[in-house]
Order: structure tokens, then sequence, then C-alpha cells
């Protein structure tokens, strides 16, 4: 089968989850608070299934699951000590998933534009982009302070597929979580999930378009959704 070129299509990926196996440090930082405070640490299985919302809804809802009032785990003097902790922890054991640099190489051989859509504050993902080497594959970083609304909103979606000088009409979402697979939805997006991220809830009752064992599964998965796309193209013209 020959390849069609990807030219004019944007890949948008998710950051935690998707492209890098944070929650060694996510949760490492989540548990030096609670250690901290007096409260038992979380369960790593657990405490990773509640990234995806950005650390403040990781942060409060591990330290309500620890028996802490909601008071003190919203507080921003917790916050401002995660940020604190994370940043000098964040890619202690952090890596990118198997096959992500060559996938997001071939994509991008093959003429796709990439950006990254989390739920992760610019700066953090910046940083950990960097520490890992990643950062040079993607032409726009949208975290939620870069747009109006942050995922489940669409808005997210289409405004990185913006940045990255793409048009959303021609734009594909790749993440792990329902944040994702709803903000793809609102967005009109197709979507692809993988199934060794973090989510609470079984990943195939998401619905997202095509489910992923292994990051490289991605470039297969998105030339699935470029047929039907030509196809239904063809249909109607
Ligand atoms: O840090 C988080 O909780 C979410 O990040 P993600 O949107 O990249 O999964
Ligand atoms: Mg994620």
């Amino acid at each position: 089968m020959s390849l069609r070129d990807l030219d004019g299509w944007t890949v948008l990926f998710d950051l935690d989850g998707t492209l890098v196996d944070s929650a060694p440090d996510l949760v490492g930082t989540l548990n030096r608070l609670l250690v901290e405070e007096g409260l038992p640490p979380a369960r790593p299985e657990a405490a990773r299934t509640l990234i995806g919302s950005g650390a403040r809804a990781l942060l409060a809802h591990g330290f309500e699951a620890a028996g802490a009032d909601v008071e003190r785990a919203r507080s921003d003097a917790l916050f401002e000590r995660f940020l604190v902790d994370y940043t000098a922890h964040i890619a202690d054991g952090s890596r990118a998933f198997e096959g992500v640099v060559e996938t997001l190489e071939r994509l991008a051989e093959r003429g796709a534009v990439l950006a990254v859509a989390t739920n992760k504050r610019s700066d953090l993902s910046e940083l950990l982009l960097d520490r890992l080497d990643l950062r040079r594959h993607f032409l726009a970083v949208a975290g939620p302070d870069r747009v109006s609304a942050r995922k489940p909103s669409g808005a997210h979606l289409k405004e990185a597929v913006a940045m990255a000088g793409g048009d959303p009409a021609r734009a594909i979402m790749v993440g792990d979580a329902a944040p994702d697979a709803e903000a793809a939805r609102d967005a009109d997006m197709p979507c692809v999930l993988t199934t060794f991220g973090y989510t609470p809830v079984p990943v195939d009752t998401l619905g997202g378009d095509v489910l992923i064992d292994a990051f490289e599964d991605v470039e297969e998965a998105i030339d699935g959704i470029l047929a039907e796309f030509y196809v239904r193209r063809a249909l109607k013209a």
C-alpha cells in the first residue's frame, strides 16, 4: 500500500499518558506532599488515573482521597509547593513511551505538522519536553494557559491547531483520557486513544475512533482515519 502524504494535516498530541509516561514524577510529588502533611501516600496505580485534568486537579483529588478537607486540598499554598517540588523532579523517572521519537519523525517526514495540546501548564510542559529532548518535534505547545478554554473544550484543540498554523478541519487528536475524547468530539476532530495512558474509566468507553496499544500504531491509525476522510469526500463530490 502506498502511503498518502500528510501535507496539510495537523496531529495534536496530549502529553501525560500519551507522549510521556510522567506518572512516576507526578505521583512522586503528590506523595511527598501527602507524607509531609502527615497523610498516607496514594497507591501509584490509583493516583495515576487522576492525571489528565491538570496538576491542581491531581493534587486536590489526591489530597481529598487521603482524607484531607477540601479547603486544605485546594489551597493555593499547597499548589505552590506542588509546583516547586514537581519542577525539581519533573524528569527523574518520566520517559517518552516506546516508539515516540521514531513515530513523530515518520509523521513529520510524511508532511504532518505536530503540536501538543495538554492540560499541563505550558511552562511545565515545555520543561518536560526539553528535558526529554522531545520539544524539537512540535511547532506549538498549547497548555491550558495559552488557550481560551482547556480540554474537554474543543476550543483547546482548535486553538492549538491554529497556533501551529494548521486547519482544524484537517486535524487529528491523539490522547489517553476523557478530556481528550470529549474535546475532540467538541471540535469535530477524529480521535485516537492510547490504551497505556491514565484514565479512571475503561478507555474503550470514551468514544475514541481508534484505540492503540503501542505508540507506533499511531501512524496506522492516522492512515485509516485519512482513508475514511477521502472516501467520504469522494462520495460527496
Ligand atoms: O497534567 C495533567 O493532569 C494533564 O496532562 P495531559 O492533558 O497532557 O494528559
Ligand atoms: Mg493525558
